[in-house]
Parts: structure tokens; C-alpha cells; sequence
């Protein structure tokens, strides 16, 4: 039977809005190496494929109370120095094309894949907020985000492949450690980038760093479909993940991929516990902690709408919406959760809490797991993207319980079997698209 893929989206504070109040969180310790490095092993016991963080490049939604989704963590220095406290479990971290060069990003990824033996993978994303942060007064519209983003992600893998795996030859005789010969300007000119090249380092253990990507509006699935490797998306119901993976599924085929080459990786948030009425009493807790009104404060943010003035026992109104085309594909989830299911503000801004537009789920091991399977079997997704609910000790259950759960299931590995993150995945490593020596005796 195919194994599931599972990764975890590390937020230190918990990803459960304010799971940080709850004694023995570790709160005081974020952003210190320390507390990380014992999330990052924990996983890595449970052989998870990654470890996986987000970024944004503002402080908008931690001014607004919201310290989830945060840049606490900047991801390629945290995983420099993750990788030299683990030895196998992959490495993602998020950059944004609206924010950075390419020639940055590829020598950022090169570098980590080269430090940690082939684990390195990019978390592709566009930015809608952080521009001021920049001197950029206004965020482009998403098609233009995207389009920039399209021709970034190209730049990035022609420098990644700019020196051909046989470059480095170590010549002591000739005192020549490279062969320029090897190496290619990639004169690169397109619409946003002029990028000369090569890469200032050797092509990288993966060959190219596993990408991944997580747009759902039309845009963002057509990049994800054509470069990426995984594809995190949140879906709450059933149904709707089966057609989503199939949809992206068709998508790669359609641009000539192979379908079992793009992994597709919705969130869960599980609450673990030893039985029923405990997960439901932590659950309880965990609500406990909100504030309502910041959590309003949140909901207005993420909509972009004024909420203010709405009770808190009635639904949104349907106004209060950006018209249907124009909405992300997470406000699209709440605004199914309150004009379709009815949930009152109140309701909304608890689930949303807990969730954020992901699936929850609190019980035993058991049934968590019967979930997961439940999923998985039905086509919804190749794996999960693991959202610790608050830590540390929500994720060691997570680890100690839920996985070995899966694993007695024949639905996870028990031990590694590969070194690099495309190994975990299953995903061969790409010959460089210039071609080369090595390549040719690879393909022999
Ligand atoms: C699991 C997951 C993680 C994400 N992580 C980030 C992130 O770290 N930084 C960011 O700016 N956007 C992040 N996003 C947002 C997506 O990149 C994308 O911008 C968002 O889904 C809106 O795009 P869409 O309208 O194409 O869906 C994440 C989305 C998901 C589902």
C-alpha cells in the first residue's frame, strides 16, 4: 500500500490562536533555537517527510493580537541551523516572490539543499501584504503576483541547473577545483527579470530543492500544477478535497507532468488524546484562551471588511464578502461557513481560531487516524500537513500517538529509507535541463 506523506507546519506558539497561554507552553522561549530544535526531533523520531515553514514579511496580523502566522522564525537561518541538529527529516521554508530576487533565492536554497545533504525544499508563495516594508506603497494585483512569480520560479531553476553536475572536478594535478567549461551563463530576459548567471555554487545535492506551493485561486493552482512537487491547500470537507487533488491532478497532466509527481497536502489540526472526553476537555481549554473581540479584530483583517458593528450571534451578512470572484480561496471558506452553514460571528471566530479554514479534528489516536484514512483512501490527498494545535505538548502526542497509529495502519513508514527530501517524497532527481556528462552516465 502507497504510504502517506506527512509534514508539519511549525508554529511555535501553536497553531490554535493563543495555545500559547497554557502552562508549559515554552512561550517565553520563541523565538530561541533551543525549544525548536526539540520540535524539529520530535518529528523527525516520528520519521515525518518535513518540517515546514511559513513566512510573511510584515507584523499586520501580530499587531492585530494574531501571533500564529508569524515571522518570529525567519525560515532559511532556522533551517540552517535545524539542519545541523537533524540528519534526515526534510527542510521547507517559505520565500516570496514579491519580495526577493531570484538570484537570491536560488543561492538561499542551494545553500541549505548543499548544508543538510539534499533536504531543502521552497514553499513558493505571492505576497499580498509587507510591500511598505519595501518603500513599495501599494500590493500588485494577484494575476501580476502570479505572473512575476511564473517567471521567477523559471529563473530559479536555470540557475539551479547553471552548473552541470560534473563541474566540480577537484583536479589537484592541474590546480583547477572546477571546470568552467561546465558552468552557463544563463542570460535570462523576460518580462520582470534580467539575470545573467551562473549560480555562484555547484548544482545542489537534490539537483533542484523540492518546490512546493499553495494557491488555490486560479492563478495560484496553475503555477502549482506546472513547478511544484507539493501542493498545501486547506479543505475542511470531503467531497471538495477529491475534487480539488483530481482537478490538480488533471491540471499537471495537462502540462505534460506526471500526476504522482505533485503531492497533494491538505492541513489538519488534530487534538490527540487518550480518550474522547479528554480531547474534548483540551479542545475546551484551548477555546478558553480567545478573546473575542481581537478575534473579530482578525476575521475584519482577513476579510479586508469592517465587522465592528455586526452582533456577535449572527452570521456575516453575505455583502460583507469581496464578491465571489474576487475572494481568496480562504475567504472563500469563511464566507461557505457563514452564508452557506449559517455559523454566527462567534462561531466563526472560535472555528476560525482553531482551524483557520483547516480540518479539526479532537479524539483519540484511533479515531483521528480513522479520518486521516478515511481521506486518504478516498482520493482527497497523498498525505497531511500536520498543524500542531498547541505545543509542545500537542505535537508530542501527535508524535508518540497518532503516528504510530498510522504506522501500525501500514499507512506511514516506520523508518527512513532514503537520505534526501525527493527521496521521503518518492520523486526522482531532475537531470539538469542543460544536459552535462554526469547526466548522460546517470541516465545509462
Ligand atoms: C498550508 C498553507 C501555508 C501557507 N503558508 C504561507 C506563508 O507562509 N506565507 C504566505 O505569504 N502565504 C502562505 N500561504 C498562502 C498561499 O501561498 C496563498 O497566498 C493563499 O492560499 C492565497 O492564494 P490563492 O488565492 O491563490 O489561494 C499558505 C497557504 C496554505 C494553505
Amino acid at each position: 500500500m502507497a504510504h502517506m506523506h506527512l509534514t508539519t507546519f511549525v508554529m511555535p506558539l501553536g497553531y490554535h490562536r493563543n495555545s500559547w497561554c497554557r502552562p508549559g507552553s515554552r512561550a517565553e522561549e520563541v523565538p530561541g533555537l533551543g525549544f525548536l530544535s526539540d520540535i524539529a526531533r520530535m518529528a523527525e523520531e516520528a520519521k515525518l517527510d518535513a518540517l515546514f515553514f511559513g513566512d510573511v514579511a510584515h507584523a499586520t496580523s501580530t499587531l492585530r493580537g494574531d501571533t500564529m502566522m508569524n515571522g518570529f522564525y525567519e525560515p532559511m537561518t532556522t533551517l540552517a541551523a535545524l539542519a545541523a541538529r537533524t540528519e534526515r527529516i526534510g527542510l521547507i521554508g517559505t520565500l516570496s516572490t514579491s519580495l526577493y530576487e531570484p538570484y537570491n533565492v536560488a543561492r538561499l536554497l542551494s545553500s541549505l539543499d548543499h548544508l543538510s545533504g539534499g533536504r531543502a525544499g521552497w514553499n513558493i508563495v505571492t505576497s499580498a501584504d509587507g510591500y511598505r516594508n519595501f518603500g513599495i506603497e501599494a500590493a500588485p494585483e494577484p494575476e501580476e503576483r502570479y505572473r512575476r512569480s511564473e517567471e521567477f520560479v523559471r529563473v530559479v531553476e536555470e540557475l539551479w541547473d547553471s552548473w552541470s553536475d560534473d563541474a566540480v572536478i577537484v583536479d589537484r594535478a592541474e590546480r583547477r577545483w572546477l571546470d568552467p567549461e561546465r558552468l552557463r551563463r544563463i542570460d535570462f530576459e523576460g518580462d520582470y527579470f534580467r539575470v545573467e548567471g551562473p549560480l555562484n555554487m555547484p548544482r545542489s545535492p537534490q539537483g533542484r530543492p523540492v518546490l512546493v506551493q499553495a494557491g488555490s485561486s486560479g492563478p495560484g493552482m496553475r503555477l502549482g500544477s506546472a513547478v511544484a512537487n507539493i501542493i498545501y491547500t486547506a479543505q475542511p470537507d470531503l467531497q471538495q478535497a477529491v475534487e480539488f487533488s483530481a482537478r490538480m491532478k488533471a491540471l499537471a497532466a495537462e502540462q505534460g507532468r506526471e500526476p504522482g509527481e505533485v503531492k497533494v497536502i491538505p492541513g489538519i489540526v488534530p487534538v490527540v488524546a487518550d480518550s474522547q472526553a479528554e480531547a474534548d476537555e483540551i479542545a475546551a481549554e484551548l477555546s478558553s484562551f480567545l478573546d473575542v473581540e481581537q478575534g473579530r479584530l482578525q476575521i475584519a483583517g482577513d476579510l479586508q471588511a469592517d465587522l465592528s458593528d455586526l452582533e456577535l450571534d449572527e452570521p456575516i451578512p453575505a455583502e460583507r464578502f469581496a464578491s465571489i470572484g474576487t475572494l481568496s480561496s480562504r475567504q472563500g471558506i469563511y464566507r461557505r461557513k457563514s452564508v452557506e452553514q449559517g455559523l454566527s460571528l462567534r462561531e466563526l471566530i472560535y472555528d476560525r481560531a482553531r482551524s483557520t479554514g483547516h480540518q479539526w479534528v479532537a479524539g483519540t489516536a484511533e479515531t483521528v487516524a480513522d479520518r486521516m484514512q478515511q481521506w486518504f483512501e478516498a482520493g482527497a490527498c497523498d498525505g497531511f500537513n500536520l498543524n500542531s494545535p498547541y505545543n509542545p505538548d500537542g505535537f508530542e502526542r501527535i508524535c508518540t500517538k497518532l503516528v504510530p497509529e498510522l504506522q501500525n495502519r501500514g499507512l506511514f513508514r516506520s523508518e527512513y529509507t532514503g537520505v534526501t527530501l525527493r527521496d521521503h517524497l518518492g520523486l526522482p532527481r531532475p537531470a539538469n535541463r542543460f544536459g552535462g556528462a554526469a547526466d548522460a552516465e546517470r541516465a545509462r
